[in-house]
């Protein structure tokens, strides 16, 4: 089957066809509207607490979706919050769009942020590993960081510095230079949550979402960085009827929330 993407012939709104799942009622991402999000005492007792072994980021590779660092999960943990239980974090990437008015796969009250970083935790209580997680409804979390036009990420910077390397999909390399995920997160720790999904396909209902509040900056350099990411094989013709078949856009635009509660935890 055609490999799934982001242009007309395979993006998201053909997902279904090949993903079922894809048109389930508890998909990601959304609108957060935040006249519906209820302020929840509980969330508010148990803060959420993260621990991240910065030399643990392995490699970085292109997907042919976008850049997504490998971490070795030993030594990471997330818990509290609305979670149960430990998450290991497993790896992180990031969505973005063909110009910074967009790109971000969440928005809020409508408005779109440049992109949106992704670090991805499984339930490390109840389940052996990431892949055996995602079939279960509390396999996943999710920490979504929205990355609005600023300053230059010196973290993300580093990513930023091996994408050269991994221009083409399939490619990829060791992160040489620690990458510490817990420095791309914002200072305020406020945060919206529901219950959703993986934004790709196999789009797996088995991600509780967590979404700062407060967006990160990156510059429009970094960004188009991300944009110069290819999404097909070295040596192969360009099979995306994308221009010259780079990555200048990866996100899903938001599906409806539905009966799911929003919750959100600090102001
Ligand atoms: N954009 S996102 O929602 O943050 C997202 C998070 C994780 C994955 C993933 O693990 N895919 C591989 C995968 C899929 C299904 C089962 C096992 C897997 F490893 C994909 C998307
Ligand atoms: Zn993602």
């Amino acid at each position: 089957a055609a490999e799934w993407g982001y242009t007309k012939r395979n993006g998201p709104f053909t997902w279904a066809k090949n993903y079922p799942t894809a048109a389930g009622i508890r998909q990601s991402p959304v609108d957060i509207d935040t006249a519906l999000a209820t302020s929840d005492s509980s969330l508010e007792s148990k803060p959420l607490r993260w621990k991240y072994v910065p030399q643990n980021t392995r490699t970085i590779v292109n997907s042919g979706h976008g850049w997504r660092v490998d971490v070795d999960s030993e030594g990471s943990e997330l818990v509290g919050g609305p979670l149960e239980g430990t998450y290991k974090l497993q790896q992180f990437h990031c969505h973005w769009g063909s110009s910074s008015d967009k790109g971000s796969e969440h928005t809020v009250d409508g408005q779109s942020y440049a992109a949106e970083l992704h670090l991805v935790h499984w339930n490390s209580s109840k389940y052996a590993d990431c892949g055996e997680a995602a079939d279960y409804p509390d396999g996943l979390t999710v920490l979504g960081v929205l990355l609005k036009v600023g300053a230059k990420n010196p973290e993300l910077q580093k990513v930023i510095d091996l994408i050269p390397s991994i221009s083409h999909r399939g490619e990829k390399t060791e992160v040489k230079e620690a990458i510490d995920p817990a420095k791309m997160l914002p200072k305020t720790l406020s945060y919206w949550t529901y219950l959703g999904s993986l934004t790709v396909p196999p789009c797996n209902e088995s991600v509780t979402w967590i979404l700062f509040k407060e967006p990160v900056e990156v510059s429009e350099e970094q960004l188009a960085a991300f944009r110069s990411l290819r999404c097909y094989k070295r040596g192969e013709e360009c099979p995306c009827d994308e221009v010259d078949g780079l990555l200048i856009s990866n996100y899903r635009p938001t599906l409806p929330l539905g009966t799911r509660e929003l919750r959100e935890c600090g102001s």
